[in-house]
């Protein structure tokens, strides 16, 4: 009678655990970025802890302000690089690698059944692969870093079932959009969420990550969905060690079951400054923009930048349009395809691997009164730089907008 939350967590304290209740659980991965890092770090050594649980559990990637923005981020960096060293921790990701949520899963760790923690609230993404993946703030990191252990809350769950086919042109990140439009930015609050149903057995593991990815947008505290062939295949060759996948049980207990038809879905758009400010995108009245953003944990992956070169390929682009690979590999292998040269004759600025312009740290921050389309996560008021507004949509959206300039339908393209 246990949900896959439950279980993990049965698991991971060695007690029976159930929601609401707390316990103390053994963490399977730790992940803290060069944004969160210096926090913990700090804190861990206010702890006046000498060594690191485990280093090889711990896992660094550099990606939120990099290449370093300015000299005080320089020397930051700097001094996280020389503390990894001492700690011997093996799992460095550096500069130019990628999103600490695209490098996990592309290195193995994010595996069905384990309990991954990340500082960084985006950590849900690894719920895509059956795992309970979750964020915690940096000082919480710095316990897990001293002893691989954290206390939890067990949550209570939720099931979302979207069923149909994906029409041309809609994609993961419209259904995301559509549940968090539904729900409300505080409809999962410390819920984990079960995803099935047709649409989502459907779906890529690219698809899956956009999926869980925003699970934190609605409050939830994961966003997992049950492994599966898709899963196994990708895991294949690069789990950094052997899993035991879990699924619930088929009377587990679920707090509130929302279903959703994904054969009616149409693009969606969520408008500034709220998440949950959610639209069709027939709805949206004539928006004129000044630049387009394609990247970030949430839609910056091969498939994004290969819907995106399919919508730009021999066209040019209206505004600004900036697209940022998740990843060093997703890079190469935008390279490969040719995709990075449709998009550079197209006109778009390519980024370095990593979290870009995102959260307004640098690499493309707008300015007082512009607009901006992008993939990413949040629309927040002031988060692409101050006086911004930010409109998020699916790669799609974002390119077909891109040639416009404004919020355009990529079926109508
Ligand atoms: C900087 C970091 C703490 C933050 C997060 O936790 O989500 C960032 O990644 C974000 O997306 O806003
Ligand atoms: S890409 Fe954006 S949402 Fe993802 S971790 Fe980086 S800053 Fe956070």
């Amino acid at each position: 009678m246990s949900t896959i939350s439950e279980k993990i967590f049965s698991r991971a304290s060695g007690k029976n655990a159930k929601a609401n209740d707390f316990v103390i659980a053994d963490v399977d991965y730790a992940m803290a970025h060069d944004g969160t890092s210096v926090l913990a770090v700090k804190s861990f050594k206010e702890m006046e802890e000498e060594k690191v649980w485990n280093p090889d559990k711990i896992i660094i990637p550099f990606d939120h302000l990099t290449p370093a923005n300015t000299d005080v981020t320089a020397a930051l960096h700097h001094e996280i690089r020389e503390w990894i060293k001492e700690q011997k921790i093996s799992n460095f990701y550096d500069v130019g690698e990628g999103i600490c949520h695209q490098l996990l899963p592309e290195n193995g760790f994010a595996l069905p059944g384990k309990l991954v923690v990340g500082a960084d609230s985006h950590s849900c993404t690894y719920g895509a692969f059956g795992a309970f993946g979750t964020g915690v703030g940096a000082t919480d990191m710095s316990e897990i870093f001293a002893s691989g252990k954290l206390w939890f809350k067990v949550p209570e769950s939720i099931k979302i079932t979207a069923d149909g086919s994906f029409n041309d042109r809609i994609y993961a990140k419209d259904l995301i959009l559509k549940i968090i439009g539904t729900l409300g930015v505080a409809g999962a609050t410390y819920k984990a969420a079960e995803f099935y149903g047709t649409a989502i057995d459907s779906m890529s593991m690219s698809g899956r990550m956009t999926l869980s990815n925003m699970a934190i947008e609605m409050g939830g505290k994961a966003g997992i969905v049950p492994p599966d062939k898709t899963t196994f295949d990708f895991l294949d060759g690069i789990a950094v060690e052997e899993y035991e996948p879990v699924y619930a049980d088929a009377d587990a207990t679920y707090s509130n079951e929302y279903s959703f038809d994904v054969n009616e879905l149409e693009p969606q758009v969520a408008s500034p400054h709220q998440v949950d400010n959610v639209h069709d995108i027939s709805d949206i009245k004539p928006t004129k923009l000044d630049q387009a953003f394609i990247g970030t944990c949430t839609n910056g992956r091969l498939e994004d930048l290969e819907v995106a070169a399919s919508i730009l390929k021999g066209e040019k682009v209206a505004i600004r349009t900036l697209i940022v690979p998740a990843s060093r590999n997703v890079l190469i292998e935008a390279v490969r395809k040719g995709i990075v040269e449709t998009l550079l004759e197209a006109g778009a600025v390519i980024g370095s691997p990593g979290c870009g312009p995102c959260l307004g740290g640098h690499m493309g921050v707008i300015g007082k009164g512009e607009t901006c389309i992008s993939t990413a996560n949040r629309n927040f008021k002031g988060r692409m730089g101050t006086g911004g507004f930010i409109y998020l949509a699916s790669p799609a959206t974002a390119a077909a907008s891109a040639l416009t300039g404004e919020i355009t339908d990529p079926r109508e393209i």
